[in-house]
């Protein structure tokens, strides 16, 4: 899927001899590597150094080493990494080297942004298939996709061999819209609806809530509040927590 390769080059062979078990924290880190590899080939850098790089994603230098030697991906001694040949080994890892079909289910608010975006394109994920239960969407056209009505999704899934479903209906729609995912042969969901889902085994599921991450920064917002109130004394004058909660270690609290 990398943009940069220049026409008609062949593509380079991948320096990863098989995928690896990588941690998830890895594996959540390497898209951003990849974002801020697209921007340096974009720019014209052949090379980067392994700080300039964690700068660039947010990371520090010692982690990002780690994560890319799992890939196998040292770098050169005052050189640093070949820019063309890390975006072609995390791609592979992520199985980023051929494009996915993507199902979006409920086109409400969040679903019509969802279908009208133009960035699943080029970090390649296709969204093939669009559906709602209410009429009055079923035949809407976004982005050239005619919304159809969500009885026809299993069928759908199995026909245009969609890899990922994404759910973006109520929360009480969204275990049987992942139901019928499943019947259709998906094995991947990306659910934004607020609930936990029920899938057998060797399906993965990934939730994205908004109102969580805004929780947890308003954690964070009220334990700094608390530690700037605090006499120069500390932790002793902490003020006690509702029932039994017991006060944590502030820097693991803090995410340090
Ligand atoms: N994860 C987040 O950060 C985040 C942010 C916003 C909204 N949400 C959640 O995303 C979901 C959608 O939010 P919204 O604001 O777009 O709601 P919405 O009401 O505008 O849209 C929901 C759509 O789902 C359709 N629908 C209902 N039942 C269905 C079914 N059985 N099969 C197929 N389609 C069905 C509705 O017809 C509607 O078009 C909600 O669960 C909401 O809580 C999550």
């Amino acid at each position: 899927m990398s943009p940069h390769r220049p026409p008609g080059e062949p593509e380079r062979p991948v320096a990863v001899p098989a995928l690896p078990d990588l941690p998830e924290a890895t594996v959540a880190r390497l898209p951003e590597y990849l974002r801020a590899l697209h921007n340096l080939a974009e720019n014209g850098h052949e090379t980067v150094s392994s700080e300039w790089l964690a700068t660039a994603a947010g990371v520090n230098s010692a982690k990002l080493r780690k994560d890319l030697s799992h890939l196998g991906s040292y770098g050169t001694r005052g050189v640093g990494y070949d820019v063309a040949l890390l975006i072609d080994q995390i791609e592979y890892v992520l199985g980023l080297t051929q494009r996915r079909s993507v199902a979006l289910v409920g086109v409400g608010n969040l679903g019509h942004a969802l279908a009208g975006y133009d960035g699943f394109a080029t970090r390649g994920f296709r969204i093939a298939a669009l559906f709602d239960a209410d009429p009055v969407r079923v035949g809407e056209e976004i982005n050239g996709l005619v919304v159809r009505h969500v009885d026809e999704l299993s069928r759908v899934a199995i026909e245009e061999s969609i890899a990922i479903g994404v759910i973006a209906t109520p929360a009480a729609a969204a275990q049987r819209v992942a139901d019928r995912l499943v019947a259709g042969g998906v094995t991947s969901i990306l659910n934004f609806a607020p609930c936990v889902l029920t899938v057998p085994d060797g399906v993965d599921v990934r939730k994205v809530d908004l109102a969580v991450e805004l929780q947890i920064l308003s954690f964070h917002e009220h334990r700094k509040a608390s530690l700037t109130a605090l006499p120069a004394a500390g932790a002793a004058t902490l003020t006690p927590l509702p029932g039994d909660l017991a006060a944590t270690d502030p820097q693991e609290a803090i995410g340090t």
